[in-house]
């Protein structure tokens, strides 16, 4: 589903260095790295907002033609995001903060109230995001992430700013949407923990490239020694983080 080739991005120094990678329509992939990676830089390269120095993104088979405003704007309509802090308009309600997608597109509220409803938000439809939980709050978000039935959905340290708790009820719901929407998923984060329960290829960002890449089994399928590589490799294999 979404493919990326080669991708590279140099600011003052470069931060991403001729990235490669896949994944498939219902799929999870985890991206970790240390602080200063570039995981956020990457993230903005899949969500379009900024485009690569060079290399090339493809979705469902097609490149991505940043220059036809048109195309850019179609493509951008197949990304839901989600992020740490879960950006909601505090002046909207929760039904209105799901519904604004929509409205952009012209489309009617219909779907609004099944997908709260899917997320376990129905009862708060009109209440303000001040008035919820964090927990909640990224219930909402994702609930807004999933109203356009994006093909990609793009998690950005969607779990760090939660206690324990909430965080496992987060990563549960978001595996309830992989089974029940199947979108290609790339989970961002540096929480070992949450990128062990949900990912099923695991990448590793350093010095500007994949270090290593882990799937849901024992050995590694590229692999650099570094202390970091080393360190996500016993939390994904030991359960020890
Ligand atoms: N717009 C920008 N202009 C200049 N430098 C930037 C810009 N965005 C990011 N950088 C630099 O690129 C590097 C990677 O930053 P990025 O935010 O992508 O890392 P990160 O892995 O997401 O970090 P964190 O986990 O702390 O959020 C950093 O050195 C940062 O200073």
């Amino acid at each position: 589903m979404l493919e990326a080739i080669n991708l590279t991005k140099r600011y003052d120094r470069k931060v991403l260095d001729g990235l490669s990678f896949s994944v498939q329509a219902g799929e999870i992939v985890g991206i970790v790295g240390k602080s200063g990676s570039g995981k956020s830089t990457l993230l903005r390269l899949l969500n379009l907002i900024e485009t690569p120095d060079s290399g090339e993104l493809l979705f469902d088979g097609k490149k991505i033609d940043t220059s036809n405003k048109k195309h850019l704007l179609r493509a951008q309509q197949e990304i839901g995001m989600i992020f740490q802090n879960y950006n909601l308009l505090h002046n909207r309600t929760v039904f209105e903060n799901v519904y604004l997608p929509l409205k952009l597109m012209g489309k009617s509220a219909d779907m609004v109230l099944e997908m709260l409803s899917f997320v376990g938000m129905e009862d708060k439809a009109h209440i303000y995001p001040a008035k919820l939980s964090g927990g909640e709050k990224q219930r909402v978000a994702i609930a807004r992430a999933l109203i356009r039935e994006p093909k990609i959905l793009l998690c950005d340290e969607p779990t760090s700013a939660l206690d324990e708790d909430t965080k496992a009820d987060v990563l549960a719901l978001l595996q309830k949407v992989q089974q029940t929407f199947q979108p290609a998923v790339v989970f961002v984060s540096h929480e070992l923990s949450a990128v062990r329960q949900i990912c099923q290829r695991v990448f590793v960002l350093e010095d500007a490239v994949f270090e290593a890449e882990f799937a849901n089994q024992p050995q590694p399928i590229v692999r650099i020694e570094s202390s970091y590589v080393n360190k996500v490799e016993r939390s994904l294999l030991h359960d020890d983080q």
